[in-house]
């Protein structure tokens, strides 16, 4: 890397599920710097297959600890070796994959204040992990730990009252009941537990880093109004848990400087600020920076919703965390599965193989399909829990087909109808500041983001997200660096490139639509009573 003129900066740290990746950001927001390590490729002796171990029961998904602090190892040797100036780095913040946790050995904390410089990290935490194989967000083997919590605190819908979700597998509270129950004895030498975005930032800090209040919120532990761990939940889980965790903090907070081990061993500057690390989706809802209002549509194999609010609805269905970027708010995350594999399918069935006769179709039929709705589900669905494809006619009719340019209006606008009625249950309002942010393959389409911007009638923008939770974790840290809850994020950040205008709704789509979508939520429910069968 050619020698340049001294650029202040922050770091962005993203430790996900295939690898760790870093990109340093300027006081003008802009991205200068880039560095990954890919489990799979770079640390193949661990022999992970996308990053983790799938088991033999088919249902537990662990990653090895001690490949991700190898994978800081390598890249910062990587960016030292590259001539990455680290004098100039003002502050980092990170991500994490969510919901995984890491169990400390007693006495590691100590290992982690006396970190030398000669010898990386790797060699010097060999021995500080009571559990080596660390349960991450793809295992589904806690269900029997599910069940005990949600009896514990009343039930599903209380427990998403209290922690934004109802009780799912991969939840770090579960995970830990598991450890407790069929480990004990790695869990009683164990004397602290962290997030894998708490995790992260220990090994920066040199201590043990406070998980914060937006990644804790996916624990089914922190009580997400009163930002306190549930004693409740906690009992259920498992004992002496309060004391492993420790206190949570604002997602904003500085939580130190960089040890000292960064500062010998690569010439971080002492007083580099360390600004808690968050969960990946947290992270990535800073990356697009989300404001109040506002939507992120992640169009991929599975479409994502990101969304901003102000007074949550918890329900049986999505998660809502408390906001990364504003402690008063919240952001929920709702997951449909039937995307992008589900729009391939029409496109191949009703236009001819081809993305261009698909958007002829979507030009080709008006707003509202003539009142014939379309819900589409070829594997079963999450949000809500239905499969099978699903047609009604204006007179609101089972129908085996629509003509062929209807059947794509009606995946699409069903697609999107379900967004927003899904979004407006769990809290979500569309206001006349309304963004929606779309990213993902589909969002190269302007006629699928034309049926988007109509059925919420706001304008749609498209975002590159390849980085968003590295982005947003260093917006984060300079969020931390401006003195975090005394300064608005949007006005830290407001120098950051802004995302292109793709569509704006029809004139009369809110007619339209306003007038479609009870009609569809309707449809839904009977769907849903349909095949749940009669109420038990
Ligand atoms: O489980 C998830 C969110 O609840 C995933 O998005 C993980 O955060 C991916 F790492």
């Amino acid at each position: 890397m050619a020698e340049s003129a001294p650029r202040r900066c922050c770091l962005g740290w993203d430790f996900s599920t295939q690898q760790v990746k870093v990109v340093a950001v300027d006081a003008e927001m802009n991205v200068f710097y880039e560095e990954s390590v890919h489990f799979d490729r770079d640390l193949p002796e661990f022999g992970t297959r996308g990053g983790v171990h799938v088991h033999k029961d088919g249902l537990t998904v662990t990653s090895p600890v001690l490949m991700w602090v190898q994978a800081l190892d390598i890249i910062l040797e990587k960016m030292k070796a590259s001539g990455f100036d680290f004098s100039q780095v003002l502050a980092l913040s990170g991500a994490g994959q969510q919901h995984g946790s890491i169990y400390w050995q007693a006495g590691a904390q100590q290992a982690l204040k006396s970190l030398s410089p000669d010898l990386p990290l790797h060699q010097q935490l060999q021995a500080c992990f009571s559990i080596n194989d660390c349960p991450v967000w793809m295992d589904s083997s806690t269900t029997a730990q599910c069940r005990q919590l949600e009896a514990a605190v009343g039930g599903a819908q209380a427990l998403s009252c209290l922690t934004g979700s109802r009780a799912y597998e991969r939840f770090t509270g579960n995970q830990i009941a598991k450890i407790y129950q069929q480990n004990p004895k790695a869990y009683s030498h164990t004397e602290r537990i962290s997030l894998v975005s708490s995790f992260a930032a220990s090994l920066f800090l040199g201590s043990y880093s406070p998980i914060d209040y937006s990644d804790g919120s996916g624990m089914n532990l922190l009580h997400i109004q009163d930002k306190v761990w549930s004693q409740a939940c906690l009992g259920s889980c498992a004992p002496h848990l309060e004391e492993k965790l420790g206190p949570p903090v604002p997602s904003c907070s500085v939580v130190g400087a960089i040890s000292s081990f960064y500062v010998q061993r690569y010439g971080f500057p002492p007083g580099c600020k360390v600004v808690a690390f968050t969960g990946d989706n947290p992270a990535s809802l800073a990356g697009m920076r989300l404001e109040e209002g506002d939507i992120a549509v992640s169009l991929g194999t599975s479409d994502t919703l990101f969304l901003w609010l102000q007074e949550p609805m918890p329900a049986l269905e999505g998660h809502i965390f408390c906001n990364p970027v504003d402690p008063q708010h919240y952001m929920a995350l709702l997951c449909f599965k039937n995307g992008s594999l589900m729009r391939e399918k029409i496109r191949d069935e009703f236009a001819s193989c081809s993305w261009s006769e698909f958007s002829k179709a979507l030009q080709s039929t008006e707003m509202g399909n003539g009142g014939n709705l379309g819900f589409y589900f070829d594997v079963m669905e999450i949000t809500p829990e239905i499969i099978g494809r699903h047609r009604f006619n204006t007179e609101k009719r089972k129908v085996s087909a629509f003509p062929g340019d209807m059947e794509v209006r009606a995946l699409i606008e069903g697609q999107f109808m379900a967004k927003r009625i899904h979004a407006e249950g769990l809290g979500y309002r569309v206001m006349s500041k309304t963004k929606i942010l779309a990213t993902g393959g589909a969002s190269h389409n302007r006629d699928i983001l034309q049926v988007l911007a109509d059925v919420f009638g706001a304008p749609v923008y498209v975002i590159d997200t390849a980085n968003s939770a590295c982005l947003g974790s260093a917006y984060r840290a300079f969020h931390g660096l401006a003195g975090g809850t005394d300064v608005p994020f949007s006005e830290v950040v407001k120098l950051a490139p802004n995302p292109r205008l793709a569509a704006t709704p029809s004139p009369g789509a809110s007619q339209v639509y306003e007038a479609l979508l009870p009609q569809f939520a309707k449809l839904e429910q009977r769907i849903l009573s349909q095949t749940r069968g009669p109420p038990e």
